[in-house]
């Protein structure tokens, strides 16, 4: 008898962490550092990671970093000394590089205005922004772009501008399971308006020596599991849910509906979870188990079929389609 088999879903990516220096003051993160020696990734540096990453096969340069840097003190003169004025100059700079080595830029850059996300929507193909939680808790009483409406107005403006999208859910930082289904729902309802989120990152906290969530319990594979089916309920069937490889056993979370593994990195480390290395292709399909595991693009397949991104990256999409599809058979 003939049987589907489901699938399992990864991108190979590259991490540039552009910039450490940010606005916010997150109760569990360890990514941030103040405007200090290296708290800018210069430029010899991200080249060096995207000529490297090109040769290993990357399709996606991930560029998360800190938010609204030049809110802070120095940031300006210091990022003035790489010869750029903003962030987003640098970002935008950054992501052409990435096209001209033949990888698909995807940014995490924190909160962003609509005219930010225009201009970076022609050299990205996709972007994100955790949503984290609708909850107001404590961890993020010094973050104001944490602000949930904050997020969820960001988030709608990416659905404005039809920029494929992935947002998620940080787990165990003091929300309670009805406030992640009130998250859930939240992310439904901007989806229902615009169809552009096209995965959701269930992820869970790990605490970090040293930061105010360091005592705090890391939430368990059971509650990650209940949030997963939550998340399967109260979404669209067309939004994949994500879990990080690195963070959580996932082989026990397949079953829970599972259906992508993110970005996994055969040359750069997790900044913000540094002490989690990356599984290794092998380690993926051990955890794929009976499904099979398929390599994707930043931008899902679907927003590729719609032209949900610039023309003028219309050759690189292709090209690297074809990539992917050319290598599934080896996976
Ligand atoms: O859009 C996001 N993608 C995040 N990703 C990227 C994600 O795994 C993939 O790059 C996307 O699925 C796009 O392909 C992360 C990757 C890491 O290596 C570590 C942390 C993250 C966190 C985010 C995130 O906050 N938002
Ligand atoms: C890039 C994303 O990483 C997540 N993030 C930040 N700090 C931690 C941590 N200690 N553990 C797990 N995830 C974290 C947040 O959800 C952020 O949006
Ligand atoms: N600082 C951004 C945020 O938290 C990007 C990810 S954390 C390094 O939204
Ligand atoms: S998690 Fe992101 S927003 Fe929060 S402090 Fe860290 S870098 Fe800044």
């Amino acid at each position: 008898m003939y049987m589907d088999r489901r699938t399992i879903t990864f991108s190979r990516n590259a991490f540039l962490p552009l910039t450490t220096v940010c606005r916010n003051r997150c109760g569990y993160c360890c990514f941030r550092t103040p405007v200090q020696e290296g708290c800018i990734m210069a430029q010899a540096e991200v080249e060096k990671t995207l000529q490297n990453g090109a040769a290993l096969g990357c399709t996606e340069a991930l560029f998360t970093f800190g938010e609204r840097p030049e809110e802070e003190p120095g940031f300006s003169a210091m990022l003035a000394t790489h010869g750029y004025k903003t962030i987003l100059d640098y970002c935008e700079a950054m992501c052409r590089k990435a096209i001209a080595c033949g990888i698909l830029p995807h940014t995490n850059a924190g909160i962003l205005t609509y005219g930010e996300m225009e201009r970076l929507r022609p050299v990205t193909a996709s972007m994100g922004l955790m949503l984290e939680t609708t909850a107001e808790i404590p961890a993020h009483a010094t973050s104001k772009g944490k602000s949930p409406d904050v997020r969820l107005a960001m988030i709608e403006d990416a659905g404005r501008l039809k920029i494929p999208f992935t947002t998620g859910l940080l787990l165990g930082i003091g929300e309670t399971m009805a406030d992640r289904e009130d998250s859930l729902f939240a992310i439904r309802d901007l989806h229902k308006r615009y169809g552009h989120i096209q995965e959701i990152i269930i992820q869970n906290f790990c605490p970090k020596p040293g930061t105010p969530l360091d005592k705090s319990p890391i939430p368990t594979t059971d509650e990650v599991c209940a949030t997963i089916r939550m998340a399967k309920d109260i979404l669209q069937p067309d939004i994949a849910v994500q879990i990080p490889p690195n963070l959580i056993d996932a082989s026990l979370l397949i079953e829970c509906g599972v259906d992508d593994l993110g970005g996994v990195s055969p040359l750069t480390i997790d900044y913000v979870n540094p002490e989690h290395p990356w599984p290794a292709l092998d380690e993926l399909r051990v955890i794929a188990g009976n499904a099979r595991l398929v390599e994707r693009l930043c931008i899902y397949q679907r927003f590729i079929d719609k032209g949900w991104f610039d023309p003028g990256m219309q050759p690189l999409i292709n090209r690297l389609a074809h990539t992917i599809q050319a290598r599934s058979s080896g996976l």
